[in-house]
């Protein structure tokens, strides 16, 4: 059985007297791939943001790679989230006056473990190697999708975590970063939980979760197991 790398139980967020999460509960497996869906306003992003850590529930409990985050401190929760989650905003949030290769290499600089040989490996599996000393501004939609892709990356993070991945690219381009991003998934086995409103991602993923007002109405698992074969009750 393979075991959960987060675990949220009874997540609940309030802004101004309203719940915006009404008590969420989610398991994810340590290589699953989730995709969150749900109409505008329901929910997804406050849900990225708890789940990574970068805001917290008013109550619930969350466990990310086995450490109860509400028993944390701003300060310790800060380094859990960067030892193990890696993020990809759906604006980016490239830093303008870093080049690519810098960008990406922004969370091994602020865990102090660089690791040139990874970036470059990532920047040639997602077919940017000659894009890393070019700024943000003189990168397309794409190109900018792949650095921060990389970005997510490089701390060869437990769990990536993608708000909208594909929203501002091409149908073609949102192929072949969303191609990109489960080849690494795969590859280095992370847990990839996806953000989005396109309901023709849903075949791709193992679990698709909706959301609706906040809490979850519906969790489906795509199985892909191959057909059993016939037991030995034959033979
Ligand atoms: N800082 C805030 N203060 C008050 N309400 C907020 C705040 N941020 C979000 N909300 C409200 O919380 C609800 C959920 O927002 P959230 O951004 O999580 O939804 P979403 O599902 O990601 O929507 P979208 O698909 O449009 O990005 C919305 O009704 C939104 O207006």
């Amino acid at each position: 059985m393979t075991e959960s790398v987060l675990v949220g139980s009874d997540l609940v967020v309030t802004r101004s007297g309203e719940q915006i999460l009404d008590g969420v509960s989610l398991s994810v497996a340590s290589n699953a791939t989730v995709l969150v869906q749900g109409p505008s306003g329901a929910g997804k992003t406050t849900l990225f943001n708890v789940l990574g850590l970068l805001e917290a529930p008013e109550s619930g409990t969350l466990h990310v790679d086995g450490r109860d985050a509400s028993a944390l401190s701003e300060r310790e929760r800060a380094a859990l989230r960067r030892s193990t989650i890696g993020f990809v905003f759906q604006d980016f949030q490239l830093i303008g006056d870093l080049t690519a290769r810098e960008n990406a290499a922004l969370p091994q600089e602020h865990a102090g473990e660089p690791d040139p040989e990874w970036l470059d490996t990532l920047f040639d599996r997602l077919g940017i190697a000659a894009l890393g000393g070019q700024y943000p501004a003189t990168l397309s939609g794409g190109e900018k999708q792949r650095v921060a892709i990389a970005r997510a990356l490089a701390n060869r993070p437990e769990i990536v975590l993608a708000d909208e991945p594909t929203g501002q690219l091409d149908p073609a381009t949102a192929d072949a970063v969303l191609d990109l991003l489960f080849g690494m998934q795969a590859s280095a086995e992370t847990a990839l939980i996806v953000i989005s409103h396109d309901p023709q991602l849903a075949p791709h993923f193992d679990e698709r979760l909706q959301l609706a007002d906040g809490r979850l109405v519906e969790h489906e698992h795509n199985d892909e197991q191959p057909p059993q074969t016939p037991s030995s009750e034959t033979s």
